[in-house]
């Protein structure tokens, strides 16, 4: 058997000698090169590549939004007008319109809202508190009332604002609680609840401005343009030595008037006027928006209330209530479902003679009786220039002691509610023109003249120097 044959062959050991080879026939597998670093490309011109660190990541990126952000203000200056208001110093503007935000609608029956309006915009607060004396709109010493516009068919019409709001709170957001309608106070630092107002609005299915106002949802705007002077009270004296106090949701906490009667007679002030006021209907703002302002009417107040039935004034019938209480007010209630209610004649008293005429009011009169000598007129206008300058509320002293001091203005109203009232000198009117003509005559709105006092006024001897139609 060939011993090279079989396995013997495989097991024999390999006695052949190791003879290095000098070249070697050698298969390599390397990776090729990185596309820019091949054998074609990496001989060219091409730049290193980029390096990439934070700045140059973020850079681009925030000089992109810089530039979209500045265009899209250069079109908002340039393209867009500002809306009117936005940077109004006034709250109210009488030359323009405001826009306001609905934050609350009361609906007291199907024809009659308390809608409160926030304005929307909040420039007019930076010089707010430098100059509250003319900057706060709610001042008793004269009745004003807003335009509202209706912009689709540009129509305005006349409002009167309350000085009131609703106090929202959780309970009332999650709807557990309705809010409570309040007055505004004016002694706390909250630019008069941020500008806050309430309409009282009688809704016309026939008109225009009312069914706009009362149909609009909260978070809706209105257009407000305003004040519109309706009234200023006549100039009395006794207003620069003292103010009435401000009205308050807490009677209790209202301060009593413990000098007044001190300070009329130490100054030889004569005794303010009482005042009538005959409304009808949504008519009774005015005198309202008057009582609850900082500054009240000073005089004892009437109230004639006609309307066609109970109820129309349920969420203001408190306030109502409370001033009667505090003795500034009786309010004397007419309503057409209730027979013999109606208002007449029997209700009417004649004028009482003012207690005080302004010397400019008796010389527009010429009346020659009551004129003062060239010294006292003097005296009185100095007095009148000067008045608000002056501190005139510096109390009397001497004899301070004998001044009955109240604790608050119910314990005082307590006592001076006995007290006969003096019968109002001045009137107002104010509600439809079936109203006015049935109470004082006619109005001629359209050229802005009161016209004669007729009416049942005229019947006890009014006239156009204690009268005035709303
Ligand atoms: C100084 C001032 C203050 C005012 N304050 C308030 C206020 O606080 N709240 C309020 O609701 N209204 C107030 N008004 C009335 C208000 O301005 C509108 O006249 C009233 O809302 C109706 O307007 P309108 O556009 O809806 O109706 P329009 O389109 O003018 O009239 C529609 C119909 O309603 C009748 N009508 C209009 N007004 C009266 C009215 N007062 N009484 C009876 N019928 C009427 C018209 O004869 C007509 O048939 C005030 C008016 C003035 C002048």
């Amino acid at each position: 058997m060939d011993p090279n044959s079989g396995i013997s062959h495989y097991l024999k050991k390999d006695n052949k000698p190791y003879i290095p080879k000098l070249k070697h026939e050698r298969l390599s597998f390397e990776y090729p090169g990185l596309p820019n670093q091949d054998d074609f490309t990496k001989h060219t011109n091409e730049k290193k590549p980029k390096v990439v660190n934070r700045w140059s990541r973020y850079f681009p990126k925030i000089i992109t939004g810089v530039v979209v952000l500045w265009g899209a203000y250069a079109i908002k200056v340039w393209v867009y007008l500002p809306e009117p208001g936005s940077d109004s110093q006034e709250l109210l503007d009488p030359r323009e319109f405001h826009r306001f935000i609905i934050t609350h609608k009361e609906e007291i029956d199907d024809q009659h809202f308390l809608i409160e309006l926030v304005p929307k915009f909040n420039h007019w607060q930076y010089s707010f508190y430098s100059n509250y004396e003319s900057k706060s709109i709610w001042n008793g010493d004269k009745i004003w009332s807003v335009d509202v516009k209706q912009p689709d068919i540009m129509v305005v019409r006349a409002y009167t604002p309350l000085p009131l709001y609703f106090m929202k709170s959780e309970y009332t957001r999650s709807g557990d609680r309705k809010p409570l309608l309040k007055v505004i106070n004016n002694d706390a630092d909250d630019y008069d609840k941020q500008g806050s107002m309430c309409l009282y609005v009688k809704k016309y299915n026939d008109g225009e401005v009312s069914r706009y106002i009362a149909n609009k949802k909260i978070g809706e705007e209105l257009e407000l343009r305003g004040p519109n002077i309706e009234y200023k009270f006549p100039y009395h004296p006794l207003k620069q030595f003292h103010e009435r106090p401000i009205f308050r949701d807490l009677p209790s906490k209202i301060e009593p008037e413990n000098l007044v009667e001190k300070i009329k007679k130490v100054n030889k002030l004569a005794e303010f006027d009482n005042l009538v006021f005959y409304a009808a209907g949504t008519g009774i703002t005015p005198i309202l928006q008057v009582l609850l302002s900082r500054n009240p009417y000073r005089g004892f107040v009437d109230i004639h209330y006609s309307a066609q039935k109970q109820g129309e004034l349920k969420p203001l019938e408190r306030f109502l209530f409370f001033l009667e209480k505090l003795d500034r007010i009786k309010l004397h209630t007419h309503y057409d479902n209730i027979p013999n209610s109606r208002l007449n004649s029997k209700d009417v008293t004649k004028p009482e003679p003012s207690e005080y005429t302004s010397p400019l009011h008796l010389e527009e009169k010429g009346d020659k009786s009551h004129q003062l000598s060239p010294e006292e007129a003097y005296e009185l206008r100095m007095q009148i220039l000067n008045g608000d300058k002056k501190n005139h509320k510096t109390q009397p002293t001497n004899d301070d002691q004998r001044v009955h001091r109240y604790e608050n203005a119910i314990e005082q109203a307590i006592v001076t509610s006995k007290e006969p009232k003096k019968p109002a000198s001045l009137s107002l009117v104010c509600g439809p023109d079936g109203y006015i003509d049935y109470v004082a005559g006619s109005k001629h709105a359209e050229v802005n003249e009161q016209g004669p006092i007729k009416g049942l006024l005229g019947e006890k001897g009014w006239d156009n120097d204690n009268t005035y139609k709303l």
